[in-house]
């Protein structure tokens, strides 16, 4: 297969790109595919296709390609329903956790959503000295939401002084040291032999707490089974974990919450920040998207519901290109060929080859999405939009799709929605050239790292 010399080589090839020049291989990738066309040799033992083709054939409900032990390997999460490559494993966790996440099962938490989001706009609202962090504020408002559902309680980072939980701040540091352990696993390794005062100097600030509340929480779940004690509290995932699977481990449920941790709270913030961004970067984009939820919601001081919200055309604009531009994972998502050769694209790719493509080749791809880095809420609203849909996979296709979408578009239409019909404020301290600049790595690290912040003008009428 065409592609570089040194990839065909060494697995150090990739490493160079988002080590050295911090998570820029996915966007290396665009170069090699105009370079040597729709399939690119780019490891020793792994393609990448650019083809929205080739995105079907890899990610379709049926595929039975497992998720690449190496890669997944690297985020430590192996008995997580992320993490796992072991197919049976990866069914029953599935299916442990699906009631949760169906349309149903959501709407019946909308009020508990509902709860934080008027704490939040209310906090951000009082903020009129300092400009708020809204990278942060975004993000204890899911961190909240995703706890409460893992937990059946938030971890308190709404109510946290200027937002700044710890947690936040030692996910944000993971994923940046993803990059690294990635491609060099043994230096994690290396890490964790060195004596603890030493670790606990090389850890950055909010490891340490999301570490230790993540242990508490799933030591606290195993004690309950032990004593195979019920409670009457509502369901939340480890209440389900802990009843049903027989031989739940504590690393399990440590791996489960750690990954939650990751999918549910910084994808949802990344769009809304995005979101965010680029409404108040426009005043057309601001005034329409005002207008139509003044018109659908004119006294504030009534209560809106998520299946009002989610029936507007350009809120709906609004967050599918926030999802399309803020890509939520936008790496490689490699598989593995088993259990024999296939063809994709015309071409026999052996047992074992590991694939793979992204969804910023479907997000930016130009034949569907023309100026693919324009934040344009009206190419949604066109006669084709069913098949632009076919081209936004921001949660992925298939048996590993992601768990969450319920929910992420719940959170994402009830936050924006009172986010923009609310509040009136400023965006400071990122500018369109920052918003460029992104680190793909597992989860995208927007505008170089730097945090959006607003300068809050008042509340809407
Ligand atoms: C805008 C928000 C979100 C985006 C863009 C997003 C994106 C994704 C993507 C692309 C995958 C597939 C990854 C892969 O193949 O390796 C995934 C998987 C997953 N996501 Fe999400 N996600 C979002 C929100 C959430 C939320 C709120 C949760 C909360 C529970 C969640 C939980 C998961 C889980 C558990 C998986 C693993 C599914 C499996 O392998 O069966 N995600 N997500």
């Amino acid at each position: 297969f065409p592609g570089p010399r040194l990839a065909a080589l060494s697995n150090l090839y990739q490493a160079y790109y988002d080590v050295y020049y911090k998570g820029k291989f996915v966007q290396h990738l665009h170069i090699l595919h105009k370079l040597y066309g729709p399939v690119v040799r780019v490891a020793p033992n792994e393609l990448h296709f650019s083809s929205p083709d080739a995105y079907k054939a890899i990610y379709h409900s049926g595929s039975k390609f497992p998720k690449d032990r190496g890669l997944y390997s690297t985020i430590d999460e192996e008995f997580s329903s992320f993490g796992t490559w072991d197919p049976v494993f990866h069914r029953k966790r599935r299916d442990t956790m699906n009631p949760l996440f169906s349309r149903r099962a959501v709407l019946k938490l909308e009020p508990s959503i509902q709860e934080k989001i008027e704490r939040l706009i209310s906090r951000i609202l009082s903020s009129t000295k300092e400009p708020v962090d809204l990278f942060c504020a975004f993000r204890s408002f899911s961190l909240d939401v995703i706890y409460d559902y893992i937990y059946g309680e938030g971890v308190g980072a709404i109510s946290y002084p200027e937002f700044r939980h710890p947690i936040i701040f030692g996910s944000e540091a993971s994923i940046l040291d993803n990059a690294i352990s990635r491609h060099f696993p043994i230096i994690g390794h290396l890490v964790s032999r060195l004596p603890s005062f030493i670790q606990a100097r090389l850890t950055p600030y909010g490891v340490s707490e999301l570490v230790n509340t993540l242990d508490s929480r799933a030591t606290e779940f195993m004690e309950r089974k032990a004593k195979a004690q019920q409670s009457d509290e509502r369901e939340t995932i480890f209440t389900r974990i802990v009843n049903l699977e027989e031989d739940v481990s504590w690393k399990s449920l440590f791996d489960e919450g750690m990954n939650l941790t990751f999918a549910g709270t910084d994808t949802v913030a990344n769009a809304c920040t995005v979101a965010c961004f680029h409404v108040h970067s426009d005043a057309d984009i601001l005034r329409r998207l005002r207008k139509e939820l003044k018109d659908v919601w004119p006294d504030v001081n009534t209560k809106i519901s998520y299946e009002t919200l989610e029936k507007l055309p350009y809120l709906t604009a609004v967050i599918k290109e926030s999802l399309r531009l803020s890509i939520g994972v936008p790496v490689g998502l490699l598989r593995e060929i088993q259990p024999t050769s296939v063809q994709i694209m015309g071409y026999e790719i052996p047992r074992g080859t590991i694939v793979s493509t992204g969804a910023t080749f479907m997000h930016w791809n130009p034949d569907a999405f023309p100026d693919p880095h324009k934040f344009s809420p009206d190419r949604w609203l066109q006669d084709h939009n069913r098949q632009l849909d076919s081209y936004l996979v921001p949660f992925s296709r298939g048996p590993r799709q992601c768990i969450g979408m319920n929910l992420a578009w719940c959170e994402l239409y009830l936050v924006l929605g009172h986010f923009f019909r609310k509040i009136d404020l400023e965006v400071r301290d990122v500018s369109h050239q920052d918003m460029q600049n992104i680190f793909y790595y597992f989860v995208t690290v927007l505008a170089g790292g730097k945090h959006l912040k607003g300068v809050v003008k008042g509340m809407l009428a």
